[in-house]
């Protein structure tokens, strides 16, 4: 169904479905029977590395996983109705959370705080308890806010592990792909471009000076590319027109990302990706979350790569990306202290 593509190697676009062997992987996804969940759990079934996929949300999952699980692939799925909570984490090795309201025009990732701060903060509470030692992907917004907050209810259960817990900014990652391999007329592929900082607006920071294809790319049509890479969320939430944001570009970039980890689980190297993680890079700023390019393996954050050389309209956009970054992770932070 899908171009397997060779392994890649750093810096390289991350595609659908990359493998090199066979592995046992059991996931579950929180939010299944979302507009991300669905097409994500429809996604995950295609995965050759997934062997068991456990569908959970509070209403719809067991009719997506049994519609679902008619795919001819060698994996089974279970749906779980909204008491079965804990029976859906039961053994679970990667936890995948797109539970949550999505945003309507008009509105910023971070009005979206007051609903899904306590939505993730249950679930990564009940992921503690149960599968303590899962990996977990956070797609819910704001992610700059959410994985703090999945980091800290872990932390107060005393079963943090930081080279355990990712915000998926994939999908960052694919539009910077696809938007300056439109503007380049290359094929996208071939035009990986490392996105850091965070997953909200001004927070997103193409680092287009490190593309073969993106470096060229100047004056008025590189500012062009790079507002449309870190408000294409906006793009779509319009386009929609109030029934929701990106679901399909993301259950895609979340399956993919997805993919990356069960790859670097199995113990391939060179997996390499940009991920919100708890990341030492601008710790000395009081930042202690960021996306940049990390190594997945066998436990889950390998390495995380320097940032490389910064053109300085980068070193200009880094600067607006930090302060407005350090208060996201704040607040998140903030809200699982105060709980
Ligand atoms: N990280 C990213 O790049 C990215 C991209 C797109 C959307 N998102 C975010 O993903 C989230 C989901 O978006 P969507 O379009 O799928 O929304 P949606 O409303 O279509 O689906 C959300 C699902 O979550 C479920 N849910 C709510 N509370 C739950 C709980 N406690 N436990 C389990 N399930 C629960 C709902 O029943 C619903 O089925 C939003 O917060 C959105 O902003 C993130
Ligand atoms: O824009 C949104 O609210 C959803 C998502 O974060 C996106 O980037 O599409």
């Amino acid at each position: 169904m899908f171009a397997r593509a060779a392994v890649r190697a750093l810096n390289s676009q991350p595609r659908l479905f990359s493998t090199t062997a066979a592995r046992n992987t059991k996931v579950v996804v929180l939010g299944a029977g979302g507009g991300i969940g669905q097409p994500l759990s429809l996604l995950l079934k295609t995965d050759p590395l997934v062997t068991s996929l456990n569908l959970y949300d509070i209403r719809g999952a067991p009719g997506v996983a049994a519609d679902v699980s008619h795919i001819d692939t060698p994996s089974e799925v279970q749906g779980f109705a909204a008491d079965k909570l804990d029976e859906a984490l039961d053994g679970v090795e990667v936890v995948v959370i797109p539970a949550g309201v999505p945003r309507k025009p008009g509105m910023t990732r971070d009005d979206l705080f007051n609903t899904n701060a306590s939505i993730v903060r249950d679930l990564a509470s009940a992921v503690g308890r149960v599968a303590p030692t899962a990996h977990i992907l956070v797609i819910s917004n704001p992610v700059n806010s959410t994985v703090p907050i999945v980091a800290s209810t872990l932390a107060k259960a005393g079963v943090y592990n930081p080279a355990r817990v990712f915000g998926v900014t994939t999908l960052d990652v694919v539009r910077a792909a696809r938007f300056t391999a439109g503007l380049a007329g290359v094929h996208p592929n071939d035009t990986p471009v490392p996105v850091i900082g965070g997953h909200s607006g001004t927070t997103i920071v193409p680092l287009l000076s490190q593309s073969a294809h993106g470096k060229g790319i100047k004056g008025e049509l590189y500012d062009k590319l790079i507002y449309r890479i870190q408000f294409g969320g906006d793009e779509v939430v319009q386009a929609k027109d109030g029934a929701g944001s990106a679901t399909l570009s993301m259950a895609y970039a979340g399956a993919t990302f997805a993919n990356a980890l069960f790859r670097g689980l199995n113990g391939e190297k060179g997996v390499v990706t940009p991920t919100f993680v708890e990341s030492p890079l601008y710790k000395d700023q009081g930042i202690d979350f960021f996306s940049s390019n990390v190594e997945l393996g066998v436990n889950g954050v390998e390495k995380i790569h320097p940032l490389g050389p910064l053109s300085a309209e980068e070193e200009k956009l880094l600067a607006a990306c930090l302060p407005e970054l350090k208060k996201n992770i704040e607040r998140g932070r903030a809200f699982v202290e105060s709980s």
